[in-house]
């Protein structure tokens, strides 16, 4: 047992993964009133980054922002998208200090429409991922519209991240100058002001509404590797001075100055953080801490997951095929789904709505049965391992006999969400030749428009698409009877040395020949073909007659298998 010591370790750990402000609770009127967390979303432009995309990637993240519980400000006024003349990187100590108010109108209107600050970049800074100038505009954006949470719609490194956490600390005392809050020295120490990515925000959204016990355990293991990614980054040399002009910039906001902002001390010993502060915890015993939590995390997840496999293993035997629905992040999934089977599952515009596997029975035209699952969307910049649910999301697709790959026709970025969905699944192994796309919500462009868009298509790939609309339910009967024809090929493919489903004949009792006579209908066959890949059926050989051209499977089955074969398909097929 590692003792108390330990126990407030573990609660520091909680406190600084999840690292959310304590100002859930603000005084407004005199009283407590509860509020929503305040988030600063930051978009980054990037040289190469296609402009046209811009506002729905910045859209996306506000999206991502809501969808975690949080307000997103942008009040008009404020710089967004800077004039690409201030681009330039100037780590200079003539950085601008972000407090002009020589706002341009249209960016002011840019900001409206977008809702995210829009930050022009060179590059990306290794410290600090913003360079100087932008940093100080950026730093006093927070401070000024009194966000709680900074979100970075990027990636950042764990050292990126603790020099901003660092540098918001200042924008937090700012804030309180302007507020004529009182600092307490106790609180000097506290981040207070959270530093998000965009895998940490989707992290957020899981965590606040992830409803099964793997997602969460999951989350709370992405956590805790985070804290452990962050453990080896300190502080960089020389960011000092960096953080002495943003503190400068500050010290230019109402009520605040920068000798206030800073530490007493100088440097950037005032802006560590409480989990570095506490001088009687060593690394070692933190890293102690960290991975048996890991270790424990990880046992948990592999033994619920084991619970989920023998789920797929009991569709499996139950002998129905499985399609699976894969795509981007609200193009139309789970209500394709509903379409598909009459089913209710929720049906929402915005990001993650859908944030578990589910598994819906779906009867196809010929009466046949078939499973049909509903999955947690993908989403640009979130690397598979993240998540759990994602994982599970991939790990689904790869155990479905057909994968639908959903996307929003409709979507100006639909091009790149398909490339990324498509580069998702090759990374998980999903073999392309099950793949099949749908086209959705083809109610919100012209059918001319459709038209061109297949025609391009066929230039590229002659694989089958199907154009619905989960909406108006346009294009369902031939997705249907699509997925039928498709379903039987699989099941048909699956008999050994048979190769189409015109092909299939079969056999003898105990051991038993079912003959496949030539002119065998699609779905006759694959009934065929799922009872004798039912647990009791054994053994199978098959063989062609080189007279007759029929095939012949030899099989063992007990005779309550054999009866119900008879029953089910007659004794025609048996020798
Ligand atoms: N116009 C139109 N809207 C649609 C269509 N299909 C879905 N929608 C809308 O698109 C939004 C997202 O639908 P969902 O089915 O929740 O999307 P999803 O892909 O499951 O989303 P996540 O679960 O968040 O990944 C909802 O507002 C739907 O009403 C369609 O064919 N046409
Ligand atoms: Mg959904």
């Amino acid at each position: 047992m590692l003792g108390k010591g330990v126990n407030q370790l573990t609660l520091l750990l909680a406190r600084i993964c999840r690292r959310i402000p304590t100002r859930q609770r603000v005084t407004t009127t005199g009283g407590h009133n509860e509020r929503r967390l305040r988030a600063l979303v930051v978009h980054p432009r990037l040289p190469g980054a296609k402009e046209a995309l811009l506002s729905f990637d910045a859209v996306e993240a506000v999206a991502l922002v809501r969808a975690a519980g949080w307000e997103s400000v942008m009040p008009h006024g404020s710089h967004a998208g800077q004039a690409a003349s201030s681009s330039s990187e100037e780590d200079s100590e003539s950085a601008s200090d972000g407090t002009d108010d020589a706002d341009d109108a249209d960016d002011a209107d840019d900001a409206d429409a977008i809702g995210a600050y829009v930050a022009r970049l060179d590059r990306v800074d290794p410290r600090f991922f913003f360079h100087l100038k932008e940093l100080c505009r950026v730093v006093v954006q927070v401070a000024r519209h009194g966000a709680d949470i900074l979100v970075v719609n990027s990636s950042l490194s764990p050292i990126q991240q603790r020099h901003l956490e660092a540098a918001m600390d200042l924008a937090w005392r700012a804030q309180r100058r302007q507020q004529k809050y009182d600092v307490g020295t106790s609180d000097i120490n506290q981040s207070r002001i959270a530093v998000f990515d965009r895998a940490r925000v989707v992290l957020a959204i899981f965590a606040r509404r992830a409803s099964s016990t793997v997602a969460r355990l999951g989350i709370e293991l992405a956590e805790a590797q985070e804290v452990k990614a962050k453990l080896g980054a300190g502080m960089a040399s020389g960011v000092t001075s960096q953080l002495q002009q943003v503190a400068r910039a500050l010290g230019k906001l109402p009520g605040c100055d920068k000798t206030a902002l800073l530490p007493r001390s100088g440097g950037a010993r005032g802006v560590t953080t409480s989990f570095t502060s506490s001088p009687q915890i060593t690394r070692q015993k933190q890293q102690r801490v960290i991975d048996e939590k890991r270790a424990r995390l990880r046992e948990e997840i592999a033994r619920l997951q084991s619970t989920r496999s023998s789920r797929r293993q009991q569709r499996a035997r139950d002998e129905r095929l499985t399609i699976g629905l894969v795509g981007y992040t609200n193009v139309g999934k789970s209500a394709i789904v509903n379409r598909l089977t009459s089913s209710d599952l929720l049906v929402k515009d915005g990001v993650f709505v859908t944030l578990d596997v589910a598994s819906r029975r779906c009867v196809l035209p010929s009466g046949r049965e078939c499973y049909v699952l509903d999955s947690v969307g993908l989403i640009q910049g979130l690397p598979i391992n993240v998540c759990e649910a994602i994982q599970a999301t991939m790990q689904e697709m790869h155990d479905a006999d057909v994968v639908l790959h959903v996307r929003d026709i409709a979507h100006p970025a639909r091009e790149d969400r398909w490339e990324l969905v498509r580069e998702m699944l090759a990374d998980a192994h999903i073999d392309e030749e099950r793949v099949v796309e749908v086209w959705n919500k083809a109610d919100l462009i012209a059918e001319k428009e459709v038209r061109r868009l297949h025609y391009l298509r066929q230039q590229k790939d002659s694989t089958p698409v199907f154009t619905v609309s989960a909406l108006t339910g346009a294009g369902f009967p031939a997705l249907l009877s699509g997925l039928q024809t498709i379903l039987e090929e699989v099941a048909v493919k699956a008999v050994p040395g048979l190769q189409s489903s015109s092909a299939i004949q079969v056999p003898q009792s105990g051991w038993c020949t079912v003959r496949l006579p030539q002119g065998l209908s699609k779905s006759q066959a694959s009934d065929l073909w799922a009872f004798l890949h039912s647990s009791s059926v054994a053994d199978a050989t098959v063989r062609t007659d080189e007279a007759t051209g029929e095939v012949m499977v030899r099989v063992r089955m007990s005779e309550s298998a054999k009866a119900r074969f008879l029953q089910q398909f007659g004794s025609g097929f048996l020798s």
